[in-house]
């Protein structure tokens, strides 16, 4: 019955709302310079600043629909809720996860025009700058992808909108000179350059104050400064603070410049495989090598609309992937590019032998610790409580304050030396670095060349442990449920609950695509907890997030455990409930070819002339981050550098 409340609110906004598709249809051209395959967070990027250009001609092909007018994409406090985990969701299961106890788990992720920023939490911090460092290393030390190289693009992506005084006193903290230029409320129109609004909720609740005392961590001045290990803040949200709403790739990239005559965007259009040039095929018993001469050329792409009418586009110059981590490397298997052994048994026949297509997957793993809380306002009573529900959208709507002006998060995080004692922390690295070349083979898949790559990722990985420069967890508090069990079979009680977020993922899975079914979901393994080292700091960061709970000044809203609950032992409990943390990356990584990389580091895929990967497969391993902001800053690069190589050709 309480959930009629909701409803009815859901329902007195759909009214206001509008479904019907405003995005132009493609008209009657068939062939663009350039195809973007995907218009998510990376993919809306792209295309914004390669149309800026008005001789070239962009289309975006989104297989999801156009959804910003829906209140839970633009109402901040409405993450997580509506159609956000449903039908705007691909919902990626996984196999059967060795370490889970043999369980599947799902991995969310945006399928609508905005990708993943239209349902993510929107946490907009970066990571540690010597994680960025280590992408350039493992690049032959190519200086382009170092902090200093990536920083002007972080701030070119956004636009941000400093605290006012009263965000100030509650606690939120920035450092201009950290971001990108503020917005300039005496321009018209600022946004018209494309860039994500970037601010701080208006909203803070009591407790996260308390949970700041309580984690022990030193105040940040600002989480996206490259240095936020051991720190805990408020964390800056994508989130247009002047009227505060969600600012989605779709607001910063595409609305404002939706009026190009050269860009045009498709939606429920889904791209079921890339065409090649018919002069460079293959056959299926000899695939051309990625080594050889020759590279293969894109020709345009096969995508089949929702009411499934298939169509082709051609490509003048390039084609781009920005699909996401999971279905990028699918996409590219479809067409033929991959290991020639799992394309053929799916039915595809291979076109070039590009083994690690796929391969070196990871993701961050996500835990929690939560307990029925005293305090008065929580964000459970959205659910438990109908007035609060009503006065809370009227606040919204009347001055956009209240609970529903915030997505509530704010994050700490947490070294390695705070989460085990020094002489078992070196007992744990030694171990971690004596095996570390038969962790590398394992996670391999029998590539030769990716075990070289991963061997050299942990290395660097296991340096900033060393460092003590890993940022191995996230903490971060939410004042209200969050966990594993869902509404309907959980206590109808206020909670307070510590996210606990394993960052430094050792283990490496894959996705491979097992049916030549474009629609059908790939076989993902992301193999969580396969390496020692992630279960070890996954549990001692859930134990971690369990004592904040319970530690002054916190404790003064502490009732009692729900989760783990006092008689079930971390270990098996983090096995039992485990997830993903939706921040997959490294299945098209950018490393040497000889590392078992899929891109170089001008993200143009070995082998092929004219397609760049441009998304989160790109990321070569997990960073101590959200990663929203990071793929902004890839696609911002990307942009630069296909405008740079097409004013050579
Ligand atoms: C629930 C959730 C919460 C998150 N919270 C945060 C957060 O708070 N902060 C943060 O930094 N990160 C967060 N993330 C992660 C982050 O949003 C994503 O990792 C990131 O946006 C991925 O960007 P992308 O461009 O690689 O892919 P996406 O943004 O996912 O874009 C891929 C697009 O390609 C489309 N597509 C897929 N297949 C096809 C096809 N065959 N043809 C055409 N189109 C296709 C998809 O529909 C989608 O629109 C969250 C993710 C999720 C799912």
């Amino acid at each position: 019955m309480k959930f009629a409340a909701l409803s009815t609110f859901y329902l007195s906004f759909l009214q206001k709302s509008w479904f019907t598709e405003i995005l132009p249809d493609v008209p009657n051209v068939d062939t663009f310079d350039y195809i973007v395959v995907g218009g998510g967070n990376a993919g809306l990027t792209v295309a914004n600043r390669l149309s800026e250009n008005p001789a070239v001609s962009v289309v975006v092909l989104e297989a999801g629909p156009n959804v910003e007018r829906l209140p839970e994409v633009y109402i901040p406090g409405l993450v997580g809720f509506g159609q956000s985990f449903t039908t705007l969701n691909w919902a990626y299961q996984t196999v059967p996860q060795e370490h889970l106890g043999g369980r599947r788990t799902t991995i969310a992720a945006g399928k609508a025009l905005g990708g993943s920023t239209v349902i993510n939490s929107m946490i907009f911090p970066r990571a540690e700058k010597e994680q960025y460092n280590a992408w350039g290393t493992l690049n032959n030390n190519d200086t382009a992808w170092t902090w200093d190289a990536i920083l002007p693009y972080f701030k070119r992506s956004e636009t941000i909108i400093p605290p006012t005084l009263s965000q100030l006193a509650d606690g939120v903290r920035y450092q201009p000179d950290a971001h990108g230029a503020p917005s300039d409320a005496t321009v018209d129109h600022p946004e018209k350059e494309g860039r994500v609004k970037v601010g701080f909720p208006n909203f803070i609740y009591p407790q996260s104050q308390m949970w700041h005392e309580a984690s022990g961590l030193r105040p940040s001045p600002d989480l996206s400064n490259g240095d936020p290990q051991g720190h805990v803040g408020i964390s800056i949200n994508s989130l247009n603070a002047r009227n505060n709403t969600r600012c989605s790739s779709v607001c910063a990239y595409y609305t404002p410049n939706a009026d190009r005559p050269n860009l045009a965007v498709m939606t429920n259009a889904t791209v079921t495989r890339i065409l090649w040039d018919r002069s460079q095929q293959h056959t299926a018993q000899s695939p051309i090598s990625s080594g050889e001469y020759r590279p293969l050329r894109a020709a345009g792409v096969e995508l089949t609309s929702s009411d499934g009418v298939v169509r082709t586009l051609w490509v003048a110059k390039e084609v781009f992937l920005a699909a996401g981590a999971i279905a990028s490397p699918k996409i590219l298997e479809l067409s033929g590019v991959g290991n020639a052994t799992i394309l053929m048994s799916a039915g595809i026949k291979p076109v070039l032998e590009l083994s690690t297509v796929g391969e070196n997957l990871a993701d961050h793993v996500h835990g929690w610790a939560n307990a029925f809380t005293n305090a008065s306002v929580t964000r459970d009573l959205l659910r438990l409580d109908p007035v609060f529900e009503k006065d809370q959208r009227d606040l919204w709507y009347h001055n956009r304050t209240g609970v529903l002006s915030a997505a509530p998060r704010s994050l700490g995080l947490v070294a390695a030396s705070s989460l085990f004692p020094s002489s078992d922390l070196r007992t744990i690295l030694q171990a971690a670095r004596d095996d570390i070349k038969l962790y590398a083979r394992r996670f391999s898949n029998g590539n030769e060349n990716l075990a070289k790559g991963i061997e050299l990722q942990h290395s660097l990985m296991l340096d900033l442990w060393v460092k003590d420069r890993a940022a191995p967890v996230e903490i971060n508090y939410e004042p209200g449920y969050s966990g594993p069990t869902s509404f309907e079979d959980r206590p109808r009680r206020k909670y307070s609950s510590v996210n606990a977020v394993l960052f430094s993922t050792l283990s490496r899975g894959r996705t491979h695509i097992s049916s030549s079914d474009p629609l059908a979901l790939p076989a993902i393994d992301p193999g969580y907890y396969a390496h020692p080292l992630d279960f070890a700091t996954h549990v001692r960061s859930i134990e971690l997030g369990r004592k904040m709970l319970r530690t002054a000044p916190l404790d003064t809203i502490y009732e009692e455990e729900y989760e783990p609950g006092p008689d079930r032992s971390v270990e098996s409990y983090a096995r039992e409930v485990a997830a993903s943390d939706n921040h997959v990356v490294g299945s098209l990584a950018m490393m040497p070819q000889e590392l078992g990389g899929v891109v170089d580091t001008r993200l143009r895929v070995y082998g092929i002339r004219n397609v760049r990967v441009v998304d989160a497969s790109i990321i070569p391993f997990p960073i101590s981050g959200h990663i929203c902001s990071t793929v902004y800053m890839i696609a911002e690069k990307a942009a630069d550098m296909i405008k740079e190589d097409a004013s050579h050709s």
